[in-house]
């Protein structure tokens, strides 16, 4: 991984503004209200975690803004652009659960397909060169390589060069390291900690984990269920940059205990809706 450079990183990437976000699912008549007068405003250059149980609608917020889902009411503007601008000028990049490589492509060749597509809304980018990104990310001994050929963490970090690479406003990433092993996962995300704080993207974060939200985020949204909504958005005033000491310090785990006690609250309010 690259080592942190920057203590005053410039703020990049779109802003994102939700404003009284509605989607729902099922037949009318019965239809359930997953997302229910959202509105968060994401400043250029801003990590943004959302947590909250089950079902709350974290993952169809983020697919509402990368333009997967399409809203039933409200709005979501990505600098000053709608949803659908700014598909069209690829301005979002998306980091599934699972890594979605194409297995017949070698891992540079998988990094190099955003560049590929379009290229026309490439222009006046920092297209990043896709040996130098893989290399950062602790893969340029596998740039020849397969998907099938590298280990879950591996592929996933293959994921997240192939967003990074071609210089999106707006990052989304929904669960990246759920499927990794705690050892992998704390690996990744230290990783991603230390890629972000070098290039400081505006990112939408969806996790189930406390440690990973605070020590990736700046602020912190929390979600409640039935009907989805934000709860309560969480301010993570710990310094940066962050490594991994951060999280022995006395203010990560006073923050730690507050949000696990407030996931608690809406969990429980959940329960006897
Ligand atoms: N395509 C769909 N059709 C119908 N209902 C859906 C669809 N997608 C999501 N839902 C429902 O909307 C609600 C929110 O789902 P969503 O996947 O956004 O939750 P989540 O907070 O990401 O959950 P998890 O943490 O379990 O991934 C859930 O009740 C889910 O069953």
């Amino acid at each position: 991984m690259t080592a942190i450079v920057a203590e005053n990183v410039t703020a990049n990437g779109h802003g994102v503004e939700i404003s009284h976000l509605v989607k729902k699912f099922g037949r009318p008549g019965q239809e359930m209200l997953a997302l229910d007068d959202v509105n968060l405003t994401v400043a250029p250059g801003e990590f943004v975690s959302v947590i909250g149980p089950s079902g709350c609608g974290k993952s169809t917020l983020l697919k509402v803004v990368a333009g997967l889902l399409e809203a039933d009411g409200g709005s979501v503007t990505i600098g000053t652009d709608s949803v659908l601008e700014a598909t069209k000028r690829k301005l979002i990049g998306l980091v599934p659960q699972a890594p979605a490589l194409l297995p017949w492509r070698s891992v540079r060749d998988n990094v190099k397909l955003p560049l590929q597509i379009n290229p026309a809304a490439n222009a006046g980018r920092t297209l990043r060169d896709p040996d130098e990104l893989l290399t950062s990310f602790g893969l340029g001994h596998a740039l020849e390589k397969f998907p099938k050929q590298l280990s879950g963490g591996m592929q996933q970090r293959v994921a997240i060069a192939r967003a990074f690479a071609f210089d999106p406003a707006l990052l989304l990433m929904d669960e990246p390291f759920s499927a990794l092993d705690e050892i992998n996962r704390d690996q990744q995300r230290l990783g991603l900690l230390d890629f972000w704080q070098t290039h400081r993207k505006s990112v939408m974060f969806v996790t189930h984990s406390v440690p990973e939200a605070i020590v990736l985020s700046d602020r912190i949204v929390l979600m409640a269920a039935r009907p989805g909504r934000i709860a309560e958005i969480i301010d993570v005033n710990l310094p940066r940059p962050r490594t991994e000491d951060a999280y022995a310090s006395d203010a990560f785990r006073e923050l730690e205990g507050y949000v696990r006690s407030r996931l608690a609250d809406v969990m429980q309010e959940a329960a006897h809706v």
